[in-house]
């Protein structure tokens, strides 16, 4: 028995125009998301992440291929495992003039869950001391966290989340960052669908990359990036100190007057400068980013919006 909390084999969603058009939103997915901590599921915006969480849902039809989540076939037995998923796909509806406290005690009511549960969403989503504000007045932050909080009423195994900080600013972009990475820690599975790599690359253990609808890369985020093994090293004669860390067999590379060094340990590069009488004047380690890992993926690939409009440039982190 697999413990993949979601599976897709083959999974494609074509779509038809108006015109008669056909556009291939999802192309033949193979999608493996293990039980336990955060996967991010990342793409450029139109690359069809949207529609595969909706097929995943009971939401769309695929054209063909098959999905499980916790190992049973959807949508068939979805009556039987939509229980233990918790979605956030769109902005749920609450009642403006209720607290936040409120509605999640109206939701909580209708699904048959303890009272107690809100406490515990209030507190998991940090929304305590603004819980009985009327939620007209929340910011978009606010109403994000409240809207995850509705999900965990019924103590999901599964929770989907599809691109949650859309729209917000920093603060709340990394308070939502924040209730993720506790969500993954508490043994929830989270799917976190975003095009924002860097926000992902902060809290995921895993993700999928996809472009086009099409698997890109998949894995998890450290073995996608390789181990963390280059350094800039600053020194006063770079030519000297290139010649010196050459010789102990280090790969070296000049760049704009530093040096970018592979090496397994920061020592091996302070040893070798030291011996030779070098001394450094700064050595930081160079994080290998997903983004970087993306754009290499797709170099010269027209990418998003079913290939028609889309770019592969970035910005901030994101890939639109
Ligand atoms: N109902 C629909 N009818 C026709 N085309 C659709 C429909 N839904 C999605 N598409 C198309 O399928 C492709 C994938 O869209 P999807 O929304 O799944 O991407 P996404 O990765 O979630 O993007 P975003 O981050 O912008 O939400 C796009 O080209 C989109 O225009």
């Amino acid at each position: 028995m697999s413990d993949l909390v979601i599976e897709t084999t083959g999974l494609r969603k074509e779509f038809s125009s108006v015109r008669g058009e056909k556009r291939v939103a999802v192309s033949d997915l193979d999608l493996a998301v293990p039980a336990g901590g955060v996967h991010g599921f990342l793409g450029p915006n139109g690359s069809g992440k949207t529609t595969t969480i909706r097929m995943l849902l009971g939401l769309a039809r695929p054209t063909r291929g098959t999905m499980r989540l916790f190992g049973q076939p959807v949508p068939e037995q979805l009556p039987h495992v939509i229980g233990r998923v918790g979605a956030v796909v769109e902005s749920p509806k609450f009642s403006p003039n209720f607290s936040g406290r409120r509605n999640l005690q109206l939701l909580a009511g209708a699904i048959g869950a303890p009272s107690s549960v809100v406490d515990s969403a209030i507190e998991t989503v940090k929304l305590g001391g603004r819980e009985k504000d009327r939620y007209k007045g929340y910011s978009l932050g606010m109403k994000q966290r409240l809207a995850i909080a509705a999900t965990l009423l019924k103590t999901p195994d599964l929770l989907i989340l599809d691109e949650p900080t859309n729209g917000l600013d920093p603060s709340g972009i990394r308070e939502i960052r924040e209730t993720i990475r506790d969500l993954g820690e508490s043994g929830v599975t989270v799917l976190l669908s975003s095009h924002i790599l860097a926000e992902v690359q902060q809290v995921c253990t895993s993700a999928t990359i996809i472009g086009n609808g099409r698997l890109l890369a998949s894995g998890r985020v450290d073995d996608l990036l390789g181990a963390g093994t280059a350094y800039r090293v600053v020194v006063p004669d770079p030519a000297a100190a290139a010649d010196v860390l050459a010789r102990a067999e280090l790969e070296v590379t000049p760049h704009e007057g530093t040096l970018h060094v592979e090496a397994e340990r920061p020592e091996e590069i302070t040893r070798a400068l030291g011996e030779a009488g070098i001394w450094l004047t700064e050595l930081t380690p160079l994080r290998a980013d997903l983004e970087s890992y993306f754009l290499r993926l797709t170099e010269g690939e027209q990418l998003g919006q079913g290939g028609q409009g889309g770019h592969d440039g970035h910005d901030n982190g994101a890939i639109a």
